[in-house]
C-alpha cells in the first residue's frame, strides 16, 4: 500500500512534499522519492528507507521548483530494488513522472503490447508499465501545449486496457499535475487547495491527513475513474474518464492501512473503526454470554481505537498492556517472513501487572499471517496471564489480495483452509472471535450509506475488477512468494538506474 502526493504550487515544493511523505509513511516503509519540475528539467530524488533517510539537505536542496510528485513504497510487484522506487520517469512525449498506489492485474498483457510499441519497460515493475502507457497514449497528441481533454482522453484510454487497482499522480515536463483513480475507486485519493498570497495551490494525495498536515484544506474525494489535470500556472480541470465507474474501495484501507485521523470518501477512518468496536463487542456479549474476561487489552497500534469501543460495549476495564516501541515500523508491511516474526518483539513489550493472573481479551484489527497473534499471546502467557482470548476486527482473511495488498499466497494465509478452532488452537488462544463481513461493512457505511460495495476479496474471494481466476493467482504465487522475492532481492543494483543523478 503506497502512499502518494502532488502539488502544483506557488513557491517551492520540495519541503511540502517531504512533510506530507512523513505522514503517509504508515502507506509505505521501503522506498521513498520525490520529483519536482525545476524550469525545463525534473529533479529526482528516490532510493530504499524512511523519508527521513532517504532525503538529506543535500537532495532537499537540488529538488527545486514550484510543482513535484512524491511516493513512499510497499513493493506489491517487482523487485524492491532502488531502481523500483518511485516515481519513475519516461522522456517522451515532454518528459513524464509518475507515481502509483495499487496492483495492476493484467500487468504481462500490457508489457507485451508496449514491446510491439517499441517501447521499453526497463524494470519489473507494473507502475513503470502503467506510465509507458500513459505515455503512449499522451504521444497520440500532437499539440505542444496539451489541453485538458487531451489528457482525460489519454487518461480515459489508460482506462480501457488496465485492469487492477491505481490511483496515480503523473507531472508532464511544460504541461502540469495528472493525477487519476481506477474505475471502481479502490485506492483512495483526496483533492486539496491553499489559498497562498499569490493564488490558489492544488494537492492531491492519498490520505486527508497528509492535506492537514501541510496546511492544505479538503476539497473532496477523487471520484473513481475521475481525472484531475492542474496546469503548471495552477488551473484545475476535472473529468469523469471511465464509461462505467463503480464505486468500491478497498475495506482493508479502514480496517488497517489508513491513519485513523484521515477520512477517506467522505468516511472517517476513526469512526469506522469505532463502529467495527461497537459491532464486535455485540458480537461477543452474544456468543460469550458467560464469558469470564477481566480486562480488554489492545495490540497497538491500530486496534487501539477498536478495542477501547468493545470495553466500553462489554463494560470491561481497557487497558494498554503493551508498550509499543515508538521507533519501529508496522511488522505486516515488512519485506520478509523473517523481519516481520523478529520485530514483533522488537516491537512490543509486556507490563506484567496488566496480566498477572487476570482473564485477558486481545484485540487486533486483523489476523492476515498470524505473526502477530502468536508471538502476543505467548508473551501474554508469560507475563502471567491466565486466559487469553482473542477477538479480531475484520473476518478470516482467505484470499490473496491483488489490489496493492502484499499477499499474493493463500498458503501464507493462517486463516487459509481452517476454522476459528484451528487458528484459535495454533496462535494458542483459548477462545477466537471475528467480526463477520457484513458487520464490518455496515460499519463502514454507516459513515457514508452512499458507497453500496466495497472490495472484499481477501474475505470472500470476489475480487471486484472481475479479471482475477485461479491460474493468475497460481502466477502471483509463483512470482511473489517468499523465496522469488529472496531471489530477485540479489539482483539489486544491476538495473540501468537512471535516478539521482547528482550535480555537485
Ligand atoms: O497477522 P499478521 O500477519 O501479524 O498481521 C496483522 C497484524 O499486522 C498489523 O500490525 P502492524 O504491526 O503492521 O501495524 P500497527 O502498529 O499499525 O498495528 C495489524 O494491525 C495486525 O496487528
Ligand atoms: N503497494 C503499492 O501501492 C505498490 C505500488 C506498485 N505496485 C509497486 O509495487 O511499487
Ligand atoms: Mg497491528
Amino acid at each position: 500500500m503506497c502512499g502518494i502526493v502532488g502539488i502544483v504550487g506557488k513557491t517551492s515544493v520540495n519541503q511540502t512534499i517531504y512533510d506530507a511523505l512523513t505522514v503517509l509513511q504508515h502507506r509505505g516503509q521501503d522506498a521513498a522519492g520525490i520529483v519536482t519540475v525545476d524550469h525545463q528539467a525534473f529533479r529526482l530524488r528516490k532510493a530504499n528507507g524512511l523519508v527521513k533517510d532517504v532525503f538529506e539537505p543535500k537532495h532537499m536542496q537540488r529538488l527545486q521548483g514550484n510543482a513535484g510528485i512524491g511516493h513512499v513504497r510497499y513493493p506489491t510487484a517487482g523487485s524492491s530494488s532502488a531502481s523500483e522506487a518511485q516515481p519513475f520517469y519516461v522522456n517522451s512525449p515532454f518528459g513524464i513522472s509518475l507515481a502509483h498506489n495499487g496492483n495492476l492485474t493484467n500487468t504481462v498483457e500490457l508489457a507485451e503490447g508496449l514491446v510491439k510499441k517499441r517501447r521499453h519497460v526497463n524494470t519489473t515493475s507494473d507502475s513503470e508499465v502503467l506510465l509507458n502507457l500513459l505515455a503512449d497514449e499522451l504521444q497520440e497528441t500532437r499539440s505542444l501545449t496539451l489541453s485538458a481533454d487531451e489528457v482525460f482522453d489519454a487518461v480515459a484510454k489508460v482506462h480501457g486496457q488496465t485492469r487492477g487497482a491505481y490511483a496515480v499522480v503523473a507531472m508532464i515536463i511544460g504541461q502540469g499535475l495528472v493525477a487519476f483513480r481506477d474505475p471502481f475507486g479502490i485506492r483512495p485519493l483526496i483533492l486539496g487547495k491553499h489559498e497562498s498570497a499569490t493564488g490558489t495551490e492544488y494537492m492531491v494525495a492519498s490520505e486527508s491527513v497528509a492535506l492537514d498536515a501541510v496546511g492544505f484544506e479538503v476539497m473532496r474525494d477523487v471520484a473513481p475513474g475521475e481525472a484531475i489535470f492542474v496546469t503548471l500556472d495552477g488551473q484545475l480541470f476535472t473529468r469523469q474518464c471511465a464509461i462505467d465507474p463503480n464505486y468500491a474501495p478497498c475495506i482493508f484501507e479502514f480496517v488497517y492501512f489508513a491513519r485513523p485521523d484521515s477520512t477517506i470518501d467522505k468516511v472517517s477512518v476513526y469512526a469506522s473503526r469505532v463502529n467495527m468496536g461497537a459491532k464486535l463487542g455485540e458480537k461477543i456479549k452474544k456468543e460469550w454470554e458467560d464469558h469470564d474476561i477481566d480486562v480488554v487489552i489492545p495490540i497497538p497500534e491500530t486496534s487501539c481505537d477498536i478495542a477501547l469501543e468493545i470495553a466500553r460495549c462489554m463494560n470491561l476495564p481497557y487497558r494498554q498492556g503493551f508498550v509499543k516501541n515508538r521507533y519501529i515500523g508496522r511488522t505486516f508491511i515488512m519485506p520478509g517472513q523473517e523481519e516481520r516474526i523478529k520485530s514483533v518483539r522488537r516491537k512490543l513489550n509486556a507490563i506484567n501487572t496488566e496480566f498477572k493472573g487476570k482473564n485477558v481479551l486481545l484485540v487486533d484489527d486483523s489476523i492476515v499471517r498470524g505473526t502477530t497473534s502468536e508471538q502476543i499471546i505467548e508473551m501474554a502467557r508469560e507475563a502471567g496471564a491466565n486466559k487469553v482470548y482473542f477477538a479480531s476486527a475484520a473476518p478470516e482473511v482467505r484470499f490473496p489480495n491483488v489490489y496493492g495488498i502484499d499477499m499474493p499466497t493463500s498458503n501464507e494465509l493462517i486463516a487459509y483452509g481452517r476454522d476459528a478452532d484451528e487458528i484459535a488452537n495454533i496462535i494458542g488462544a483459548d477462545g477466537i472471535i471475528f467480526q463477520n463481513l457484513t458487520d464490518l461493512v455496515e460499519a463502514v457505511r454507516m459513515e457514508n450509506p452512499e458507497i453500496k460495495q466495497f472490495d472484499t476479496s481477501v474475505f470472500d474471494g470476489h475480487y471486484i475488477t472481475n479479471d482475477v481466476d485461479q491460474s493468475y493467482l497460481d502466477h502471483l504465487t509463483q512470482l511473489r512468494n517468499d523465496d522469488a522475492k529472496l531471489g530477485r532481492s540479489k539482483d539489486i543494483g544491476t538495473n540501468l538506474e537512471l535516478h539521482n543523478v547528482c550535480h555537485p
